[in-house]
């Protein structure tokens, strides 16, 4: 893990930083019909580890992503992301932050249909004004074995390539911290898992974070941490599990939910 940090070091060019949460808290709405959707969340996410959410339905686990992702905001409680306090940030800032810093894999791919695969992947650099690193996409699209099918528009791909791709995208700009929610729900068994062994490389190999959200203990039983919410709260967490003991673990959960 050492040396995947150091890596990290050197390809980010800033030395890799936990994703720190204390205290998160949110509620969704008011009076009699207020849903409190997270309760007092602690979670840290050291460099160079893979970490899965899981929990049953409605535990909270997207609005966990989106406070991270700054895509809501929480009512109490702190997000460090890169060693900087975000909910303080602005929205321009929040979109500098998660364009630079955070790589999103959503279940849905939102690849641009009128771009080819190529340009799909580098989009993240255009709309960052960077130049356009060829080597990297090709790289990339080589590791998620996307590399014959560069020049293909995402209607000629199958949804194993085209969520491939949205990978690759994820990770041109290397970002410190990959967020994936649900990556390989609409996968074959084939391709999703070539998705995760991908995401347990770039961890493994390149010291970055990884966040899955999942509900298959199979995809979860990839990470080095598994931990479980359930009403909004931390309910439990295990490391280094199989796939039946996180499965039985979140069979308990659910029965106590
Ligand atoms: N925008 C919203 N407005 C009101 N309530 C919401 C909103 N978003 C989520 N909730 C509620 O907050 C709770 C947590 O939802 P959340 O989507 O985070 O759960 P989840 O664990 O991701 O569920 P799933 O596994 O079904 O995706 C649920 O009770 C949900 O109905």
């Amino acid at each position: 893990m050492k040396r995947a940090r150091q890596q990290a070091t050197a390809l980010a060019g800033v030395p890799p930083r936990p994703v720190v949460v204390r205290g998160l808290s949110k509620t969704y709405g008011r009076g009699a019909a207020s849903v409190k959707a997270l309760s007092g969340i602690d979670l840290t996410v050291e460099p160079g580890t893979f970490t899965a959410i899981m929990g049953p339905s409605g535990s909270g686990k997207s609005t966990l992503l989106n406070c991270l992702l700054g895509l809501e905001r929480p009512d109490a409680g702190t997000i460090h992301l890169g060693g900087q306090e975000i909910s303080g940030l602005g929205e321009t800032e929040l979109a500098v932050l998660r364009r630079s810093r955070i790589g999103v894999v959503f279940q849905a791919f939102n690849l641009m249909p009128a771009l080819s695969a190529a340009d799909n992947i580098s989009l993240p650099l255009r709309l960052a004004g960077d130049s356009i690193d060829h080597q990297l996409v090709e790289e990339l699209a080589m590791a998620v074995g996307v590399r014959e099918t560069l020049a293909r528009r995402p209607a000629e791909l199958s949804g194993g390539q085209q969520q491939r791709v949205a990978i690759a995208r994820a990770l041109i700009t290397r970002p410190e911290l990959v967020v994936a929610d649900e990556p390989t729900g609409s996968l074959d068994s084939a391709s999703a898992e070539a998705v995760l062994a991908l995401l347990r490389s770039i961890v493994d190999e390149r010291g970055q974070q990884v966040l899955l959200v999942t509900h298959d203990p199979k995809a979860a039983a990839v990470a080095d941490r598994v931990i479980f919410l359930a009403d909004g709260r931390w309910q439990d967490e295990v490391s280094g599990g199989s796939a039946s003991d996180i499965a039985a673990r979140l069979a308990r959960l659910g029965q106590r939910a």
